[in-house]
């Protein structure tokens, strides 16, 4: 997406025309720590647009740019004073954070404390009293733009763990507003979210919406024991279902509905553009440049710990010095989009990761025929979609992911029916594309020999599974996803005294 030029104050800046600015009052909202798009500041001072990274972008832009609705949401850098823009009915509202700020809310409670506290604990969270003020200024910040751009009983859809305080800020700015949240990653079980030490707000910050949103029931009903225990309000007891069956929890006067609704992608849109004969040609050629060989692995991912990147090296390795994959026949590519590279954790998961890829390829490689193909860099749209199609094994392998699109995407684009998803269970994805290779990533030997499994299966096989896949995720898309969320967000509505 390129929402054209926009003006910057900064010092130095180059001044460039602005589009358009959006009429005051959108009936629909959405809310997000970044916008669709991150601003890139160059060099010379000027500054160009670029698309943010991510899930969370891939499927809600698409979504809204068709209900010319607004977006809420930060540019991406530091300090930035961008005025409101407009492109192709979308309108854009950047919410300006301080240097300290993304130190301390993004980097810092957000990526430091919330995102590996919801992961399962994969590395230790920190718990710091000053990123967490930081987090509720911020929250404010974004509930009082937003609670400025929506129109006298609009409907506002927060999004994710960064503004989970937001819900009920905007409430008591803004009580006409119809306010649903959808949070993108897991919801951890009740043990781990108890080492929180502002558990408690935190659930009294999403019960300020009228309908929380999860990926899966098991998210929505830890939700629901915590909204009993922490802030004592009655709740329903029945099991949440997948997109029915929501619970319920009583706030005063209000009900707050809670939901299970598994995001997805664009599926129609990506199986033609893998249909495309710019598409099969490049991914011909992809294979090509690859040296032809027997296999293709391929990993697409940020670059995050929570990924298993490290799982699916590690599982080459001794693959290959255990003599069960033969370097000359098997090629792994690694996409990698840089990701969060100030945080701690990330720059040693970088490092060892690289580690890694220099010792296989200094292994098993030789001069002009790497085993493994390693890319830290976004690709163009595309050539994603073309390295898709050429690739005989996708491996997705998360400790855990709310989701994983990408496995989703890959699915999408094998229209020929060819290739193998290797499917860690501790994704989202898992619940939905049972006809994977699903993989344990703890389990090691397990994913070496599911991997071979995969790497050799049967072309009839291989239908099967991937015609399966296909039925669920080109029935299940993000259209569906949305509408499944916003008409469970409306149905609450009505049914407000
Ligand atoms: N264009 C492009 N998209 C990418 C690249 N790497 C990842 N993506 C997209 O980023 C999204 C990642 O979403 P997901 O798998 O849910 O994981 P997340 O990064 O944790 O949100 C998917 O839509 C990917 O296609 C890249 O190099 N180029
Ligand atoms: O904004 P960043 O810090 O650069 O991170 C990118 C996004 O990562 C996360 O994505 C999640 O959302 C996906 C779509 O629902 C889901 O498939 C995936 O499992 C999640 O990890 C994060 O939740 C977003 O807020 C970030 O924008």
């Amino acid at each position: 997406m390129s929402p054209g030029a926009s003006s910057s104050n900064k010092p130095g800046a180059e001044a460039v025309p602005v589009p358009d600015t959006p009429e005051p009052g959108a009936q629909l909202v959405v809310v997000a720590n970044r916008l669709p798009v991150d601003l890139e500041q160059l060099p010379d001072g000027s500054h160009k647009w670029k698309r943010s990274p991510g899930g969370l972008v891939t499927a809600l832009e698409p979504v809204l740019r068709r209900n010319k609705g607004a977006w809420v949401g930060w540019p991406g850098v530091a300090d930035a004073e961008v005025e409101p823009i407009v492109e192709d009915g979308l309108s854009l509202y950047p919410v300006r954070l301080s240097e300290r700020e993304v130190a301390d809310y993004y980097e810092g409670f957000s990526n430091g404390t919330l995102w590996p506290l919801y992961h399962d604990v994969v590395v230790k969270p920190i718990y710091d009293r000053t990123w967490w003020n930081t987090y509720v200024e911020v929250n404010r910040r974004f509930a009082e733009a937003t609670a400025e751009v929506a129109r006298e009983g609009a409907t506002v859809w927060i999004q994710d763990y960064q503004l989970q305080l937001v819900p009920k800020m905007l409430r008591m700015l803004r009580p006409d507003l119809t306010i649903g949240f959808f949070l993108h990653i897991p919801f951890p079980p009740v043990e781990i979210f108890m080492q929180l030490p502002w558990r408690a707000e935190i659930i009294d910050g999403l019960l300020g919406a009228d309908l929380v949103g999860f990926h899966l029931p098991g998210g929505a009903q830890n939700f629901l024991y915590l909204a009993n225990r922490l802030a004592g309000h009655s709740t329903t007891r029945g099991t949440v279902g997948v997109r029915s069956k929501f619970g319920e929890v009583s706030v005063g006067f209000r009900t707050v509905r809670v939901g299970a609704f598994p995001i997805s992608i664009a599926s129609a849109e990506i199986d033609e553009l893998a249909r495309s004969k710019a598409v099969k040609a490049r991914a011909k050629q992809i294979r090509a440049e690859l040296g032809n060989p027997r296999r293709i692995m391929l990993g697409v991912d940020r670059l995050d710990y929570t990924k298993g990147i490290n799982i699916r090296l590690l599982a080459l390795q001794e693959l290959l010095a255990e003599g069960r994959l033969e370097p000359s026949e098997t090629v792994f590519v690694q996409l990698a989009t840089p990701s969060r590279e100030r945080v701690d954790h990330y720059i040693q998961m970088r490092d060892e990761i690289e580690r890694n890829v220099g010792r296989i390829n200094g292994d098993y490689g030789e001069v002009g025929r790497p085993v493994v193909h390693y890319i830290h860099r976004p690709i163009p749209r595309q050539e994603l979609i073309a390295f898709f199609a050429a690739a005989d094994v996708m491996l997705v392998t998360p400790v855990r992911d709310g989701m994983n699109l990408v496995a989703k995407e890959y699915v999408a684009s094998r229209n020929d029916l060819g290739g193998a998803l290797l499917l860690s269970e501790f994704t989202g994805a898992a619940m939905e594309l049972r006809q994977a290779y699903l993989v344990n990533p703890h389990d090691l030997d397990g994913v070496k020999d599911t991997l071979l499994e995969a790497l050799d299966q049967a072309p009839a096989e291989g239908k099967r599974r991937m015609k399966a896949m296909r039925r669920q995720v080109l029935a299940h898309d993000v259209d569906r996803w949305a509408r499944s969320f916003l008409d469970a967000l409306a149905l609450g509505k009505e049914s407000r005294p």
